[in-house]
């Protein structure tokens, strides 16, 4: 078996259990989507998914609208990339520079994920800020790298199939809004002019070592929310907000995992939650998944939705700017860091 590189091993209260003696039934809730053209139907996925995004942070939705043809082929694409030689993965590394493209070494909370990546924009060509430090105002630009080989390897259906979950993104975002009772477009105009919205393939090949290393250790994911495709081999956990517990998320054929991220979670004022998830590996099957990371332009201020404040519910979180957010995570996913990443909790006001 060989020895595992100390950069992978997860601390001990980290360590995924892999043979969990009570089997938990599968309780994130399914949302279906097809009725939607209803008014009545649309009220009753509104008050479902509020729910969920209150009491688990997490969902899953079937009859979605994004084309299974689609969905199949950004699998194929996706596969077709992490086959190449290492070499030839190399030629679209990500850099200091431009976050986009490959990586093989992402490190959360400071552990190695047992993962490679190959990360595109939705928008190319999108403006950021070029470093953490509040007073510099300089922008960079992010630009999607594809490889020139192999053939199949489609920039075309990678476009495709980011406008397709971009679609069902807006949709999303809207019922979470009416679940806000606020207009269904309350929160559109952040994503216009250069969100900064991406699209990542993950690969957790298998592992020698599942019971010390994890493909992503706990995290929440920073931005509005995240559409997740995954295969069928399973890994995906979820921390139950009753107890704590580890959840695994049983794949559901063509469905989509969709997760409150940290942005939602400010405007909402905490009414809704983004939740700790992490995915195990195992030593036989290697897994696929592609999230779609629903992230807004660099410029929008994130804070607490005014139209839900009052004196019983003052808010939370002073606003800070998701440019300066992204570009903080940025630097730090790349070096081990020895201080913690950056957290929407870090702008909590006190109570
Ligand atoms: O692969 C998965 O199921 C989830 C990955 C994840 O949480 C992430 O990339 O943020
Ligand atoms: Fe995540």
């Amino acid at each position: 078996m060989g020895e595992i590189d100390p950069a992978f091993i997860q601390a001990t209260d980290q360590r995924p259990k892999l043979n969990p003696t009570n089997p938990v039934a599968d309780e994130i809730p399914i949302i279906d989507l097809s009725v939607l053209s209803s008014p009545d139907e649309t009220r009753k996925v509104v008050s479902e998914m509020g729910h969920a995004c209150k009491n688990w942070g997490f969902f899953q939705v079937i009859n979605h609208g994004v084309p299974l043809e689609l969905a199949r082929k950004i699998e194929e694409v996706a596969k077709t990339f992490f086959e190449l030689p290492a070499e030839e993965k190399k030629k679209v590394k990500r850099d200091m520079v431009n976050a986009l493209g490959y990586h093989a070494g992402e490190n959360t909370k400071n552990v190695r994920d047992w993962k490679e990546v190959f990360d595109f924009l939705v928008e190319d060509e999108t403006l950021v800020p070029a470093s953490p430090e509040p007073d510099d105002k300089e922008l960079r630009k992010l630009t999607n790298q594809w490889p020139q080989y192999p053939p199949e390897f489609s920039r075309e259906v990678c476009q495709e199939y980011a406008r397709a979950v971009e679609k069902l993104a807006y949709k999303l975002l809207g019922l979470i809004a009416l679940g806000l009772d606020q207009p269904e477009n309350r929160f559109n105009d952040y994503f216009k002019d250069q969100q900064t919205s991406m699209v990542r393939f993950n690969h957790y090949p298998p592992c020698p070592f599942p019971h010390l290393a994890l493909g992503v250790g706990r995290h929440k994911d920073a931005g509005a929310l995240t559409v997740l495709a995954q295969d069928d081999v399973g890994g995906l956990e979820v921390k139950r907000k009753s107890d704590g517990e580890w959840i695994p998320v049983t794949p559901t054929p063509n469905a989509y995992i969709i997760n409150v991220g940290d942005i939602v979670q400010v405007w909402s004022n905490d009414k809704f939650e983004s939740v700790e998830h992490r995915v195990v590996v195992n030593s036989e099957k290697e897994r696929f998944s592609v999230p779609f990371f629903f992230f807004p332009a660099r410029h929008v201020m994130v804070k607490p939705l005014e139209e839900l404040l009052s004196d019983e519910n003052p808010a939370k979180y002073r606003e800070y700017n998701w440019g300066k957010f992204y570009a903080t995570r940025n630097r730090s996913d790349f070096k081990k860091q020895e201080v913690e990443n950056i957290q929407i909790h870090h702008f909590r006001l006190p109570e």
